[in-house]
């Protein structure tokens, strides 16, 4: 049986809602945690404080990677089953998750995750300023155009680490889904010169791919495109041990999330010689820039320095990748080791 590793697990019944309320700690070595408040069903209220204990870990490493000041914390309200919120619930429910959060003293800070929108950080703001990803006029602001930048930085890296040059011209990428993410990356390096495949499941997106002067193709062609990167910024599960065989790029970086259908394709990527870097490292730029405004209170100028300097991170991990003969997301697990020891 794996050992305790939380620094602290609170476990309440929500004062108003009477719903479990679950917030673990992992890590506060780095500075205040942070990890988002899921709001979700579950056949057993212990399958609800797995997953905080789980996501939570998974957040200590994944701030660590980005070079956040920050650790690892994830919330979880356990619905039951077959509840239907309404929205006086939902308000107490986001009423007693701040007021969990306030029982911290501030060593932990929410955001949006699977069933809360920034609408519901709004809620929790009423009674905590532990929170981020607030809607605009709340002081928050979207994620996209950051995240956007940032999967920027991570291409400049590995270009760089294919090429020797971080500039995009004649660079030949393809990037899976145009949504907001995706169409934003799409235009940055369209505005570079890059050469782009791009595919996406709505149709009514290859307008802008035409006026990308890119290569409209279906979802799977532009997946095995014959191209120097694949950006994945659609959906997860695209990395399957099935499609390994077929692709023809040299490097996969993209913002999506969970890309790898199971976790041994990143060897199976490995042994075809392309560089997979691992999806949080690439999308971190929304986290970044939203924990260093909202809730270090930096300039936007500040915010944007940080989220650009994934592309050190990026070219750390896969100089250490090819020096130590692992793969980048062995690097990157290596690194938030060494960051939290030396904390
Ligand atoms: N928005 C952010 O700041 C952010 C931050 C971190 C990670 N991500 C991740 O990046 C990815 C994209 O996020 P987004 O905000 O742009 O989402 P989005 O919903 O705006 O865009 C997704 C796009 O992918 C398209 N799509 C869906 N299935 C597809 C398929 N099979 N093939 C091709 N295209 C498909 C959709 O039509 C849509 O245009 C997601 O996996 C998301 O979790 C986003």
């Amino acid at each position: 049986m794996p050992g305790f590793q939380h620094e602290h697990v609170v476990v309440r019944s929500g004062g108003r809602s009477g719903l479990p309320v679950i917030i673990a700690v992992h890590s506060t070595k780095l500075g205040q945690a942070v990890g988002g408040c899921r709001v979700w069903r579950y056949a057993d209220w212990r399958d609800g404080l797995a997953d905080a204990l789980r996501l939570s870990a998974a957040m200590t490493a994944k701030c660590a990677v980005a070079g956040l000041a920050n650790g690892g914390g994830k919330t979880v309200v356990a619905l039951p089953a077959d509840a239907e919120l309404d929205a006086a619930t939902r308000r107490m429910v986001l009423h007693d998750v701040a007021d969990a959060i306030t029982s911290l003293s501030g060593t932990y800070a929410t955001g949006p995750d699977v069933g809360t929108t920034p609408e519901d950080m709004a809620v929790i703001g009423e009674r905590t300023p532990h929170v981020f990803c607030r809607p605009e006029r709340h002081g928050g602001g979207g994620s996209s155009a950051a995240t956007a930048l940032g999967t920027l930085a991570a291409l400049r890296a590995v270009r760089r680490r294919l090429h020797g040059t971080a500039a995009f011209r004649g660079a030949r990428l393809a990037v899976v889904g145009l949504g907001s993410v995706g169409m934003r990356l799409a235009r940055l390096l369209a505005a570079e010169g890059a050469e782009l495949v791009v595919a996406d499941i709505d149709p009514a997106k290859r307008h802008e791919s035409d006026t990308l002067g890119a290569t409209w193709v279906s979802p799977e062609e532009a997946l095995t495109a014959d191209v120097d990167i694949v950006v994945p910024a659609a959906l997860g599960g695209v990395l399957t041990a099935d499609v390994v065989p077929d692709l023809r790029c040299a490097a996969i970086a993209g913002p999506a999330n969970n890309q790898l259908a199971a976790e041994d394709v990143a060897g199976l990527l490995h042994r075809r010689g392309i560089a997979w870097v691992p999806d949080h490292v690439v999308s971190a730029g929304g986290v970044i820039n939203t924990l260093a405004v909202e809730l270090h209170h930096e300039s936007a100028d500040e915010a944007r320095k940080r989220v650009e300097a994934i592309e050190h991170t990026v070219s750390d991990l896969l100089h250490t990748a090819e020096l130590q003969r692992v793969t980048p997301a062995q690097a990157a697990t290596e690194l938030a080791r060494l960051r939290l020891a030396s904390a």
